[in-house]
């Protein structure tokens, strides 16, 4: 893992769009996996600038919660179709994405499964860091899974949205598992956001345990992690 130090929010956003600007020059169609919540969200700012680069490249969706409607404000859809899919202009025969619902779990996992093995691997997966460790929603648990799967979510991940405790049924997620993240040509792991000191620690301890699954990237060999100083 190759780790870079930046003083800001916004140097860190504008080093990881200059990455990923230099391989799709390389690659116009890539294949992008891409994250939400506040860390990507510069990052896409920035590639917003420069979205002739993108009129090719390929968009699957990381994860999403389970109890809220695609429609929902804080969806992964929602977030993904306002700060990257509308900004970039990427077409729907572009995006691969799922649906969370309880009737519709077991066929989109294996949809989305089958999607990354015959399509993929994942030229550019890009993660942000948990508070707890947790990368996508591969959180810390004995066992991590592989596959694209259904993840039973931390209190903390829980925590990070009211919307996923207001339901009567516990909150879930759906994600790319740990084979689909290690199996990326390249990695881009963003650190920043409040309340990620301990993560950090854990992880610069280079100790690779399920207890925290972004320990598991010190064993890729193509990630560019990188972290905002005045964040963690
Ligand atoms: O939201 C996602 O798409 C990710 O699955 C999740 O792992 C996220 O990257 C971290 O929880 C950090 O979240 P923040 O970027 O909001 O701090």
């Amino acid at each position: 893992m190759k780790v870079t130090y930046l003083d800001s929010y916004s140097a860190l956003s504008e080093k990881a769009a200059q990455l990923i600007a230099s391989d799709v020059q390389q690659n116009p169609a890539l294949l992008f996996c891409a994250a939400t919540g506040g860390s990507p969200t510069g990052m896409y700012a920035e590639m917003s600038k420069q979205k002739e680069l993108y009129s090719e490249m390929r968009v699957i969706k990381m994860d999403e919660w389970g109890i809220i409607p695609l429609s929902h404000p804080d969806s992964c859809e929602t977030y993904l179709e306002n700060h990257l899919l509308g900004p970039l202009e990427i077409t729907a025969d572009r995006y691969t994405t799922f649906d969370t619902a309880p009737d519709l779990v077991e066929t989109e996992c294996t949809r989305i499964s089958q999607f990354i093995h015959a399509n993929g691997p994942l030229d550019i997966c890009i993660l942000g860091l948990g508070k707890n460790g947790h990368i996508a929603f591969n959180e810390p648990a004995e066992t991590l899974n592989p596959d694209f799967h259904k993840a039973k979510l931390a209190e903390s991940t829980i925590a990070h949205d009211p919307a996923l405790s207001a339901g009567s049924e516990p909150a879930y997620g759906l994600c790319v598992g740990m084979e689909g993240i290690m199996q990326s040509k390249k990695i881009i792991f963003l650190v920043t956001g409040k309340g990620k000191q301990e993560a950090v620690k854990r992880i610069m301890e280079r100790r690779i345990g399920t207890d925290c699954p972004a320990s598991f990237l010190w064993m890729h060999p193509n990630v560019e992690c990188l972290i905002d100083t005045s964040a963690v």
